[in-house]
């Protein structure tokens, strides 16, 4: 064992993960793969379609750490993404789990896929996050100690002991890195795939982060990363190294036979150059010699091993179904739980675990405090004493509007610009099947609710008294209600708005739609009953008119003759002037339940958004299939 891997604790060869293996021992998988292919729709290429596999072969085996390797754009991650399962539409060729075709939905029960980009959940503590992990992925059977102990001892295993109590945002890039494979490690997950894991390390990082991929392959596990070009020093310490270049495998075997593999096919490595350097080179600099190698490799079939190991014996490698049913503790076929965990357990550890996070986020709080606070002065003062003056009755008019306005902006746009981010993170840990969909949006919703009621009220309140609004409970209360249910509707507009585009993409759209339903929410206010039926239909698309109308009505239904300052007041009956403006003759309570139409339909919406974002084999095999059908029109 290298010496500089010990202050990570004690080696495996002393303490081979003995809580891990405790908890769900799990047999080797080798995963093969053989004429693998994949297309992408290209408008630039002929025939349409753009190969970037192409008819690959492999075997990447239990025990052992596997390099993807090859210069950019040589279709690592595409392999890595395919291998994985989180890349089937379009895939064409064969893939085996010990031997037998691969079931996907078992499948991704028992791999484990770290992404390129460290995304962690932020404001919790690595032990926390550990703990988070633990809890989802390990079944509820077993019991807190426990888990305790599985989470000491990966982090042990991973050198993370130090930044036990860190915030995972002061970590550093190595050890986030290190966190991210942790996380995924607590179910001991038979097969690990990551995506260029050393990226933006530094010489020691990268050292480090190879040296703990070989030791976590060591304990039967298949650990299979893409690297763009290994150090010189760290290449030897791969079990197989896989070069791609332009969609083909161009060497597949021990770093050891690299040398005599380009020797053997005419490609005579200098004595100044590296085998990981020249090889890459060698592809990069001439397409032909792609070719060549390829051709020489067999595409990948022919696997040049130091020493091919089959196992003694075979009878260990188990069908992927059978796995399970040896190995759970439950006596419950492991083919009929999703998820290790119930509903309500997904739920509630995750709900605590935002509850954390909006609790710690101080400046957010703070800012939302002064929000609410600002803009309830501002608005109150803008319309100050105007509400029981029948003179200023277009003035409550306006002060209507400024509340609808004020909750449809406050609710859309945090989750249009905030909402994408949670996205890139959640696609990981639902992707690695920590939780469902449901549990988690259930929790997304309820979480947010807390802070827009208070401060939707203090808003209501300040601006209620200020502008000089009758004081009668009764109104304030439907003022609020209505209020409050414009802001739950916003949220949910804005939820799928940052469930279905990116930041930049949402932040454009977003102030178009608010825009669109402001327009036809004020549309017709003055034409009394004169507006034409179609316009009728479409501005009871904007849930800000019955916002507009909901408040208003609070405001003026029932009321007796509002005081005149002047001689003159056209409007000291309220109710006049809302049959004028085309909105008599409703109460607040049908425009309350008219938003929560809204507020129900927004939120569907935004689940359905981010389960097609989310479930990336629905999504790939929809684009590939509407792909397709266009290109046959086309030809
Ligand atoms: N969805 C996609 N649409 C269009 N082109 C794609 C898509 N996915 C991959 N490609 C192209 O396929 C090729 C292989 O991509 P891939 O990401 O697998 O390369 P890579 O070897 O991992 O490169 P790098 O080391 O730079 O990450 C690239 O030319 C890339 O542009």
């Amino acid at each position: 064992m290298n010496p500089s891997i010990q202050p990570y604790g004690p080696s495996f060869s002393e303490k081979p993960l003995e809580q891990l293996n405790r908890i769900a021992k799990k047999p080797p998988i080798d995963i093969e793969f053989s004429d693998l292919m994949y297309s992408i729709a290209d408008s630039n290429v002929k025939g349409g379609w753009r190969q970037l596999l192409k008819s690959v072969n492999g075997i990447f085996k239990s025990g052992e750490l596997t390099a993807i390797m090859g210069p950019s754009g040589a279709g690592k991650s595409t392999l890595l993404n395919i291998l994985a399962g989180y890349v089937t539409a379009g895939v064409k060729g064969s893939i085996k789990i010990n031997g037998k075709p691969r079931d996907m939905k078992l499948f991704t029960k028992l791999s484990s896929y770290i992404m390129q980009e460290d995304l962690v959940q932020p404001r919790l503590s690595v032990r926390e996050s550990m703990m988070v992990a633990a809890n989802l992925k390990l079944s509820s059977t077993i019991g807190n100690k426990e888990k305790v102990d599985v989470v000491d001892e990966v982090i042990r295993l991973l050198g993370l002991e130090k930044c036990y109590d860190t915030k995972t945002e002061y970590l550093s890039g190595g050890q986030r890195r290190r966190l991210t494979v942790a996380l995924e490690l607590v179910n001991n997950p038979p097969i690990i795939f990551l995506d260029e894991p050393t990226t933006g390390l530094d010489n020691v990082s990268i050292k480090q982060c190879i040296e703990l991929l070989k030791k976590i392959s060591r304990l039967d596990r298949t650990v299979i990363c893409t690297i763009h070009q290994p150090p010189a020093s760290l290449f030897q310490n791969f079990d197989q190294v896989y070069v791609m270049a332009n969609g083909y495998c161009v060497f597949n075997g021990s770093p050891s036979k690299l040398v005599p593999f380009m020797s053997s096919a005419n490609c005579i490595c200098p004595a100044t150059s590296t085998p990981a350097d020249y090889i890459i080179e060698l592809v990069q600099s001439n397409p032909e010699n792609i070719q060549v190698l390829q051709n020489h490799s067999q595409n990948g079939k022919q696997n040049l091993r130091q020493k091919l190991e089959l196992r003694q014996n075979q009878t260990e490698l188990f069908e992927i179904g059978e796995i399970y049913q040896d190995t759970t503790q439950t006596g419950i076929s492991f083919q009929d739980v999703d998820y290790p965990t119930s509903f309500w357990t997904q739920f509630i550890i995750l709900l605590s675990r935002m509850g954390k996070q909006t609790r710690r986020n101080k400046t957010m709080l703070y800012i939302q405090f002064f929000h609410h606070l600002m803009s309830g002065l501002l608005i109150g003062g803008i319309f100050f004493g105007t509400g029981n003056e029948a003179s200023q009755i277009y003035s409550v008019f306006k002060y209507c509007i400024s509340i609808n306005v004020f909750f449809m902006y406050t609710h859309v746009m945090s989750p249009v610009l905030l909402f994408p981010l949670e996205v890139k993170l959640l696609r990981r840990e639902y992707f690695n099947r920590w939780f469902s969909l449901k549990p988690y949006f259930l929790a997304v919703t309820i979480i947010n609710i807390p802070i827009l009621l208070m401060g939707g009220i203090f808003f209501a309140i300040i601006s209620f008294f200020l502008s000089g609004q009758p004081l009668e409970f009764e109104r304030l209360f439907w003022f609020s209600l209505v209020g409050l249910n414009v802001g739950l509707a916003s949220q949910g507009l804005g939820y799928t708005i940052g469930a279905t585009f990116d930041i930049l993409n949402g932040s454009v759209v977003a102030p178009h739609i608010l825009a669109l339903v402001l327009a036809l929410g004020v549309y017709g206010m003055g034409y009394k009953d004169g507006i034409e039926s179609f316009m009728k239909v479409i501005i009871s698309f904007s849930y800000m008119r019955f916002g507009l109308v909901g408040t208003a009505g609070s405001l003026f239904n029932n009321r007796s003759n509002i005081p005149c300052e002047g001689t003159y007041c056209h409007y000291r009956n309220s109710e006049v002037l809302m049959a004028d403006m085309g909105m008599g003759g409703t109460k607040p309570s049908y425009q309350f339940a008219y938003i929560m139409i809204f507020t129900v339909i927004f939120r569907v919406l935004a689940y359905l958004a981010l389960k097609y974002r989310m479930t990336s084999e629905l999504r790939n095999k929809l684009v590939y299939y509407a792909t397709k059908i266009v290109k046959q029109k086309e030809t």
